[in-house]
């Protein structure tokens, strides 16, 4: 992989099909959002990367290498650039690591509804994700992958709904598989949250030092 922020970066190597990685990117009216996808091997980050990008589900995903994606969509009629970065975890780390977590503005945080143990381990990962970026308040979605598989299915609605207020996050269950629209509107509800954070943190900065009027 290239590390995010590395020359290079959008070249995104595709995933063995038809997919463009990389989407040449339009002038945006709300700036750019980075958006990290993590979570366990296996709980289809690159499925829903996959999905979002192209609306496309295509089954098997090239598991060696992470991904970086660009697009540009619009967003409640404004433009947005979309950086996307499918994580990869390494020893366990879920994506989580510090150059990964530096880079993005957001995170979605991936778990895969018919495994408890990929469920388990994303309290975790959002506590590393703000020690790391020494912030109280970073944008994240908490998504339940794989809700197709209703009959091997080890972790309910309530419990992805309980674990989004205790990280207080916002909370969608979907299927890469059967469902474009839902995985579209969790990469879109997360953005919006990156926006507005943004907006916030820059009319705090304003308050605290001043706007220059000119
Ligand atoms: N039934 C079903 N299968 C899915 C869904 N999403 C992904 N899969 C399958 O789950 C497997 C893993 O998907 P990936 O997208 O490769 O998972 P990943 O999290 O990127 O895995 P790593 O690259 O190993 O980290 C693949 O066989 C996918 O086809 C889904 O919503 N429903």
């Amino acid at each position: 992989m290239s590390s995010p922020g590395s020359p290079g970066d959008g070249q995104g190597a595709g995933s063995g099909s038809t997919l463009k990685p990389y989407l040449r990117r339009k002038k945006s009216s709300l700036g750019e959002t980075k958006i990290a996808v993590l979570g366990m091997a296996g709980v289809g980050k690159s499925a829903l990367c996959v999905r979002f990008l192209t609306k496309r589900f295509i089954g098997e995903y090239d598991q060696a290498s992470e991904n970086k994606y660009k697009c540009s969509t619009v967003l409640e009629g404004e433009s947005v650039t979309f950086e996307l970065l499918d994580t990869r975890s390494q020893n366990d780390d879920m994506g989580a690591r510090d150059d990964v977590v530096r880079w993005a503005d957001g995170f979605v945080l991936v778990y895969s509804v018919t495994s408890r143990k990929t469920f388990d381990v994303l309290a975790d990962v959002r506590r590393k994700v703000e020690d790391m970026k020494k912030a109280s308040h970073v944008p994240v979605i908490l998504v339940g992958n794989k809700a197709d598989l209703a009959q091997f299915r080890q972790v309910t609605q309530d419990e992805g709904a309980r674990l989004a207020v205790d990280l207080s996050c916002t909370f969608m269950e979907v299927s890469a598989s059967e469902d474009v629209t839902k995985v579209t509107d969790a990469f879109h509800t997360l953005c919006k949250e990156i926006v507005d954070y943004k907006r916030r943190s820059r009319t705090f900065l304003d308050r605290v030092f001043g706007l220059k009027k000119s």
